[in-house]
């Protein structure tokens, strides 16, 4: 008898056994099972979700991802509409776009691309938007509720919800972990730390003022970077087998691409992924899933608003 085993050597560039965590097909999952409740939703009530995006201003950066929003609205059949305001109108003419959104049953998400320009007020913009609609979770009674164990936000910030769906899908504990998150903004930090907590790991919160950030993150479990510095966490900064969520996504110049930039996320990954045992790589990683739970929020929002459900869903 000849044994039909065959001996396959892979020769890979790291010198690695992390799980490179794949962002991209995640969110085809969700935007798959979304794209289904849609269907399910239009069926019973002849609706479907709305969002709406306020996009101020021309910054390259910020059209692309309204661009990413709008494409993944049409993948899963929610409706999106688009204002599209100069970087130079006022704070009111913004305020009345959100106004006019809040107003619009059809509209079940209202979301204002950050950062608005300098002159601009953005707690007040941000505080027009109804509660009901907040998708993004910014409203100061969703992050509120985020922070108080015996509460409940309408909706959590979408990259939040992003590194906590990633750790989860790939298996990973988090009751008792020490998870550090680089970054305190409402956009990510905050809000990741707050929800870590609800899942009851141990948080420590690094921001610029931290002394010695490497040695809170080398006692790390898990690390979730969000501070917008590119090659911040080098491979000295973890401990061997921790998990590494780089949310950063930052513009660095590359005159070899077509757009004489390419994007890299917060973590040094040539380095990270010798020593982590699960890394999530940019892109690819956390971006795409960061849409997908917009995506959920909104169709949460409509479910809320035509009577499919009572409550939001469990964090
Ligand atoms: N992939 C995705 O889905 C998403 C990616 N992003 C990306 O994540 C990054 C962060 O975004 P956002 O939170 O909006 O950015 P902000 O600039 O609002 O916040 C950055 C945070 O990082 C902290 N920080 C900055 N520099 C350092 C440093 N050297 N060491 C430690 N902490 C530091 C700041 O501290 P302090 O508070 O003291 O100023 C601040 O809390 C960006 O690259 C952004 O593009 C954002 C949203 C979604
Ligand atoms: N009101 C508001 N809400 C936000 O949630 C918000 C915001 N403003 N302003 C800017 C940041 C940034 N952010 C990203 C979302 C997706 C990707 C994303 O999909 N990234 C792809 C990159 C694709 C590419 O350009 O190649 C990836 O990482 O694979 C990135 C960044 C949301 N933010």
């Amino acid at each position: 008898m000849f044994c039909t085993c065959a001996f396959v050597f892979v020769v890979v560039d790291y010198d690695s056994t992390a799980t490179i965590i794949d962002g991209k097909s995640v969110a085809e999952d969700i935007r798959f099972q979304i794209a289904e409740e849609v269907r399910q939703m239009k069926n019973a009530v002849g609706h479907v979700p709305g969002l709406a995006v306020v996009l101020v201003g021309d910054r390259r950066d910020s059209e692309s991802y309204v661009r990413y929003k709008i494409k993944g609205c049409e993948e899963v059949g929610i409706k999106s509409l688009l204002a599209e305001l100069p970087g130079n109108c006022t704070e009111d003419v913004v305020v009345d776009s959100v106004s006019r959104f809040n107003e619009d049953p059809s509209v079940h998400g209202i979301l204002v691309q950050l950062p608005l320009p300098q002159h601009m007020d953005e707690e007040r913009i941000l505080s027009a938007i109804s509660l009901e609609k907040d998708v993004d979770g910014f409203h100061p009674l969703n992050v509120g509720n985020l922070a108080l164990r015996s509460r409940k936000p309408l909706f959590v910030p979408c990259a939040a919800k992003a590194c906590l769906e990633l750790l989860l899908q790939s298996g990973i504990e988090l009751m008792g972990k020490h998870v550090t998150v680089i970054g305190r903004s409402k956009v990510v930090g905050l809000p990741t730390s707050l929800l870590l907590q609800r899942h009851h790991a141990t948080v420590s919160i690094i921001h610029a003022f931290t002394t010695n950030p490497e040695e809170i993150t080398r006692q790390s479990d898990i690390v979730i970077s969000a501070a917008g510095v590119a090659n911040l966490v080098r491979g000295s900064w973890l401990k061997k087998g921790a998990v590494v969520i780089d949310v950063g996504t930052n513009p660095i110049e590359d005159p070899t691409s077509d757009y004489g930039y390419r994007l890299t996320g917060d973590v040094c990954f040539e380095e990270a992924v010798k020593l982590a045992s699960a890394i999530t790589p940019v892109p690819g990683g956390v971006g795409p899933v960061t849409i997908a739970m917009l995506l959920a929020n909104t169709l949460d929002s409509a479910k809320l608003a035509y009577g499919l459900a009572t409550e939001s869903p469990e964090l």
